[in-house]
């Protein structure tokens, strides 16, 4: 758990299998600016000059967008800069404080996460297919991919936002979203970039299959994060955002919490899995529920994190040193943001201040 001081608290067990419900709307599509501004100087490179840990896409994936026949290259919305977007993270942060008490406790930071990875997780690196660049989950098939069962409720929570800014493309908010997420319940900086654009070409729309099934192994899990790029650490680190939020039946058939500190973030995924699991008797999925308090729970994906050998050397490794894992965290959920898009020099990863930084 972290040490830090932090204000959100456990939620008692009584409020944890609740759901919560909200309408569905779809959002409104809407276009940005194209590149006339790289390079003008508009987004002046001050605000932009946090890149000193070199948060950018691994020398694997830039290999790979040179081969690919797709380019996806951001741009900054004509006369924005990155106070824009400070100003941007604030709204959306003070929505989802408003909301702490949202899904019985969870508030909207799991939601939010989720969103942001889902809307990532398609990349495909061998094509440079998929990913957050075009906020493509509008469309069928995406927006209707089992996988994303439930995101609705994300997208509608953002979706006032791109209604006020008709600068603002789909990519940059749902993943600006996720950035806001993390830092606001405890999670470390995570460097971010705008410029996606919103893509209406349909054809772009990756199919279903993409993002994770939960009921697969450890094998099945590698060759979806493979296919993105990432590494065996890599992918325990990020699959350690399940210290957030949780699992609702009616989104996917899979329930509850993974622990109950589930609106802060911390390494309690990994401590948790460590313990002792069985499989839960009841009428949804297969998935494991703790033998000490029977109140949480884990999916069988999680569980193959710990029962293959290179990956639960690593899922050690987090359990024991949360300073590592904030730190690779931060530098994975970054990338994972990125993946597809090619950034101009002009643009800058930049961290934003939390409110409490501000005093907000
Ligand atoms: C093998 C990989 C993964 C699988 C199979 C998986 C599966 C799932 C499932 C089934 C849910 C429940 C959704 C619901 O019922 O509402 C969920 C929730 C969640 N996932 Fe994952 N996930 C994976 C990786 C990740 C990664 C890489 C991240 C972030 C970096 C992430 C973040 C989350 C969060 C924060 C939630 C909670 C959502 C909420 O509270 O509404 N997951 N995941």
């Amino acid at each position: 758990m972290s040490t830090a001081a932090f204000k959100r608290q456990s939620v008692p067990l009584s409020k944890l299998f609740q759901s919560y419900g909200k309408n569905n709307s779809q959002s409104k599509y809407g276009g940005y600016f194209l590149a006339t501004l790289i390079g003008s100087g508009i987004l002046a490179t001050s605000y932009f000059n946090n890149n000193k840990n070199g948060n950018t896409p691994s020398n694997n994936h830039k290999k790979l967008l040179a081969g690919s026949g797709i380019v996806n290259t951001a741009a900054i919305p004509k006369g924005k800069s990155i106070k824009d977007y400070q100003s941007l993270y604030n709204e959306i942060a003070e929505k989802v404080r408003d909301q702490d008490d949202a899904d019985d406790g969870a508030g909207r930071y799991g939601l939010l996460t989720r969103l942001a990875w889902h809307t990532s997780g398609t990349y495909k690196k061998e094509d440079n297919t998929g990913g957050s660049y075009g906020g493509t989950m509008i469309y069928k098939p995406e927006s209707t991919d089992g996988e994303n069962s439930g995101l609705n409720h994300g997208r509608d929570f953002l979706q006032e936002f791109k209604d006020k800014y008709s600068w603002l493309s789909h990519g940059d908010l749902w993943t600006l979203g996720g950035v806001v997420a993390v830092q606001e319940c405890g999670g470390p900086k995570i460097k971010w970039r705008p410029g996606r654009q919103d893509i209406s070409d349909k054809t772009r729309v990756p199919e279903n299959g993409r993002l994770p099934d939960a009921s697969k192994d450890a094998d099945y899990v590698k060759g979806v994060f493979g296919r993105m790029g990432f590494n065996e650490r890599e992918t325990v680190c990020l699959i350690g955002a399940h210290c957030l939020g949780k699992c609702h039946k009616e989104n996917t058939n899979y329930d509850g919490p993974w622990g109950p500190s589930f609106n802060m973030f911390t390494n309690d995924f990994f401590v948790r899995l460590l313990q002792n699991w069985h499989v839960k008797k009841w009428d949804g999925k297969k998935q494991y529920e703790d033998d000490e308090t029977n109140s949480f729970m884990m999916l069988p994906t999680d569980m193959a994190l710990k029962e293959d050998s290179s990956f639960l050397k690593y899922v050690k490794m987090y359990a024991d040193d949360e300073k590592l894992f904030f730190s690779d965290f931060a530098k994975n959920f970054s990338t994972l943001l990125e993946l597809g898009v090619t950034f101009p020099d002009s643009i800058k990863p930049t961290e934003f201040k939390t409110l409490d930084e501000q005093d907000k």
